[in-house]
């Protein structure tokens, strides 16, 4: 099987070297990655394993045709590599492993093999060539966008099952990507802001402020038409509170971690995806609207 992974960071690299013991694996990545994974190959620290690892990776894509080619980076970054790299997708099946609202719509203007996915395992830099995988808040999820299942999808989670990443499939995975959507929204750019971690957000005035941020983002889901597991924004949040949270409480959210290492945040993709569609359908988002005003102040003080 062969697998070409585009723009990757954190996630990519490191699903690459989980990935290269059972298939052919290419990275497309940024020179200083390839640089330093070509001298001293790629390290994995955390709760995936430690290990060197070495697969092939550099600037440009090798010819295809490739079985998948997998799609990490952030989600600005989502048009310009599909236009980029569209002549080698043909009948490979592509696949979002982003966070984010829209990163598989803009895919599907590209190709009609389109696989959504929802990862929520933690991936922090340590160097150029290291990433330390730090939490896990379940398995990843697969299913071919925006619903249903098939071989392909199956075949992929089961490789990455078997290279020791969790995963199972999903026949509405719209609704998967939109839940994550709607943790990220309430967690990631708040402990950004307040640079706490995610188990400090169930203090009082933090859970009052993430409690608005859900009851717009569940309104805003229902008129797109997104079925969630949970039926109400107050019932998400008692999932929110009880599952999602305890998992991951000492994690400080990647949007910290962007403003930290001087990278720009998602915000637009996540709570800016939930003020766009608001406006859409009538649906005021005053509490989304304030999160990403304030999460570009602070990209702008760092
Ligand atoms: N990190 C985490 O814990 C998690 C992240 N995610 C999601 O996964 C996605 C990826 O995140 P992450 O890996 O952390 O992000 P990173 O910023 O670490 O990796 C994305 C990489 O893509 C590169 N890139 C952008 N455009 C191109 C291009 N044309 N060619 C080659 N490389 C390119 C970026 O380079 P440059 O920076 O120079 O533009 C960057 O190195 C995001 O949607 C994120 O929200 C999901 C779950 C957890
Ligand atoms: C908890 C985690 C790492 C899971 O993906 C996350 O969502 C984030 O920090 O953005």
């Amino acid at each position: 099987m062969r697998i070409l992974i585009l723009g990757a960071g954190a996630v990519g690299l490191t699903v690459a070297a989980k990935l290269s013991a059972h298939a052919e694996v290419y990275a497309v990545c940024r020179k200083r990655y390839a640089d330093a994974i070509a001298a001293n190959g790629f390290v994995m620290t955390g709760i995936w394993g430690e290990g060197t690892y070495h697969f092939p990776c550099g600037e440009s894509a090798p010819a295809g045709p490739w079985d998948y080619i997998i799609i990490s980076t952030k989600s600005a970054a989502t048009r310009e590599v599909c236009e980029r790299y569209r002549h080698l997708f043909g009948d490979a099946e592509v696949v979002s492993l982003q966070n984010g609202i829209g990163n598989e719509e803009v895919i599907r203007e590209y190709t009609r093999h389109v696989i959504g996915a929802m990862i929520i395992t933690g991936f922090e830099w340590r160097a150029e060539n290291a990433v330390h995988v730090s939490v896990d808040g379940g398995e990843t999820v697969f299913g071919r966008f925006p619903d249903g299942s098939d071989a392909a999808v199956r075949t992929l989670a089961d490789l990455f099952s078997s290279s020791g990443m969790r995963s199972c499939v999903s026949s509405a995975v719209r609704s998967a990507v939109w839940s994550k959507a709607l943790y990220s929204c309430s967690l990631n750019p708040l402990g950004a802001v307040m640079e706490c971690p995610y188990g400090d957000l169930l203090r009082v005035p933090a859970w009052n402020i993430i409690t608005e941020i859900v009851r717009e983002a569940f309104a805003v889901s229902k008129a797109e038409g997104v079925e969630l597991p949970q039926k109400s924004a107050e019932e998400y949040l008692e999932f929110l509170r009880n599952e999602k949270i305890p998992p991951t409480a000492g994690h400080y959210s990647s949007m910290y971690q962007d403003i930290a290492g001087g990278r720009m945040t998602e915000v637009d993709y996540i709570n800016g995806a939930i003020v766009r569609l608001g406006a859409k359908h009538g649906i005021a988002t005053p509490v989304n609207r304030t999160i990403v005003n304030l999460t570009h102040f602070k990209e702008e003080l760092r």
